[in-house]
């Protein structure tokens, strides 16, 4: 017989990745009892299947691939890399698959951690089955916060479970390097696990079904990063998708492309895009579809349903998949219940401590391919589409002498772009080796609306990469 418990507390988090983390470490220093729920592993996707085993694949490969091409390094650095020494390095950067020392710093925030799979069971409840089948009911006074994350999206071909594709999640923790690998998919998962895999010794065909990579980034970009991939050797195709694919008797994979070519492989992997984790959580007892993104409004409220209890912060309201945007939310979430649960209402001015502004002003991401891409704000494109009047301002990376001293052989660009009538920066894209760390002078710029004859007085040091910021206004802002 299934054993139930009701127990009341302040404010229940389901999802105890990234996000559901920060927003119950925020109601709990606000003194409000929290609650937070887990069905795996307490640090999340992030952790464990995502950005932290995959920047730990990717890093050894792009040094490696800077390493090659700085003089007298050259010899030193040709060899392969130590394939086993990287794979481990990964295993300790996703603490071994073990969530211990999450649920430490969890319960060192004063959270309690409650493991089982969380369901909303109607208003302010929660029904956790706990990995034992006992049910506990709780209830929360103030809020619920669903933080349930994302998971990979499977293309609708048939077969897929004899096929047994890789994910994102096989991609990020196998154990052993595929000798071919074919990729579905020139999205980030994408890009990055083709760079990774093929770096590591794999011969990598990547399919990508649009006519460029990275569709949503500048298209220059997407040249760069594609000219990057067969460089180092992966066959990227383009305007091709995969219609058919099955696993032989001999455990091979076999894939028929869009234009009628066979592919045959030892592994395939499906980057091709997210669902929301949000088919079984309970929607449907307050009047939610299962398997929807939840739609939130600024404060991170959910916004079909009545009553300002129910938050939904992270990848599961789809505004923007990335950890430190959804680790923004959370922060804001968390401010807004303990408003809230003071008996103020929130602060909906833009840029207020209860307001996510940033989620539709300035979102920062990195493409940790070689050559990286690093965005924030908009593209040309995007601000075409909204119709904005910007000067798009371009720079030839390879003229800038800090390039030239990180690697002689520089290949990258800059573009920013000004609002015309505010004379503030509102979108900027860097790709070139090394230009990940450039991106957080674009964000404060683009947040802190510093007008450009400002950022005249914002001195690059010499010789380094982001002197390409003085050359973007030399050229866009001269009078
Ligand atoms: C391969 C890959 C690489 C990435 N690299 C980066 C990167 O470099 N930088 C970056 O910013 N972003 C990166 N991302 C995106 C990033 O992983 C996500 O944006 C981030 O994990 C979202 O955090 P979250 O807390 O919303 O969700 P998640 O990290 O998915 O956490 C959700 C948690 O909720 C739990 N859960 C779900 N349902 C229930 C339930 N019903 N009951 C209890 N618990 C439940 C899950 O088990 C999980 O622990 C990457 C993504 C992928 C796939
Ligand atoms: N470095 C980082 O910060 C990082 C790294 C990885 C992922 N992420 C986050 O995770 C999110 C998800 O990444 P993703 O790459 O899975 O999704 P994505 O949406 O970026 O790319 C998926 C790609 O797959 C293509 N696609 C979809 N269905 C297809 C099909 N049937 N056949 C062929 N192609 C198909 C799409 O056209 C798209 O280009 C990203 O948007 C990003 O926010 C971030």
């Amino acid at each position: 017989m299934t054993t139930e418990t009701i127990r009341t507390c302040d404010v229940v988090v389901i999802g105890a990745g990234p996000v559901g983390e920060n927003v119950a470490d925020r109601t709990a220093a606000a003194g409000l009892s929290t609650v937070i729920v887990e069905s795996e592993l307490a640090g999340g996707e992030c952790s464990y299947w995502a950005c932290d085993p995959s920047k730990a694949l990717l890093r050894p490969v792009l040094l490696h691939a800077d390493a090659a091409r700085v003089p007298g390094l050259g010899p030193a650095a040709e060899g392969p890399l130590d394939v086993k020494a990287v794979l481990a390095h990964r295993d300790r950067m996703a603490s071994g698959w073990n969530d211990e020392g999450q649920a430490e710093w969890i319960a060192s925030a004063g959270i309690e951690l409650l493991r089982g799979h969380g369901r909303l069971t109607g208003v302010r409840e929660v029904a956790v089955t706990t990995p034992g089948g006992e049910v506990v009911r709780l209830r929360a006074r103030h809020a619920v916060a669903v933080c349930t994350g994302s998971a990979a999206a499977l293309p609708d071909l048939p077969g897929l479970a004899a096929l047994r594709p890789w994910t994102s999640r096989e991609a990020t923790s196998a154990q052993e390097v595929p000798l071919r690998l074919v990729v579905v998919g020139g999205g980030v998962v994408g890009v990055e696990m083709a760079t990774a895999w093929q770096g590591l010794g794999s011969q990598v065909t990547l399919l990508a079904r649009g006519e460029r990579l990275l569709p949503r980034m500048e298209p220059f970009a997407s040249d760069l990063v594609a000219e990057g991939l067969r460089e180092a050797g992966v066959d990227v195709r383009l305007g091709t998708y995969a219609t058919a694919a099955w696993r032989t008797a001999h455990g091979e994979v076999r894939a028929i492309t869009s234009d009628g070519a066979e592919l045959t492989a030892d592994e395939i992997l499906f980057a091709t895009g997210r669902v929301p984790r949000s088919a079984d959580v309970g929607l449907e007892t307050v009047d939610l579809t299962p398997g929807d993104w939840l739609g939130v409004d600024d404060s991170l409220t959910v916004t079909a349903v009545p009553g300002d209890w129910l938050y939904a912060a992270g990848d599961v309201n789809g505004r923007a998949l990335y950890t430190h945007q959804g680790k923004y939310q959370a922060r804001i979430a968390g401010s807004v219940i303990a408003a809230r649960a003071r008996g103020e209402a929130p602060d909906t001015r833009r840029w207020s401590p209860h307001r996510a502004t940033a989620d539709t002003v300035a979102v920062p991401g990195v493409v940790f391919t070689a050559p990286e891409v690093a965005s924030v704000g908009l593209t040309a494109h995007e601000a075409e589409r909204a119709g904005r009047d910007v000067q798009v301002v371009d720079y030839d990376m390879g003229q800038v002498a800090g390039a030239l001293q990180y690697r002689p052989d520089y290949r990258g660009r800059a573009r920013i772009l000004i609002d015309r009538e505010r004379r503030t920066v509102v979108g900027a894209t860097f790709a070139g080796p090394g230009v990940a760390e450039l991106l957080h002078a674009a964000t404060l710029a683009i947040t802190g609306e510093i007008p450009v004859e400002r950022l005249w007085h914002a001195v690059p040091a010499f010789p380094t990469i982001s002197e390409v910021w003085l050359r973007l206004l030399e050229t866009g802002c001269r009078s």
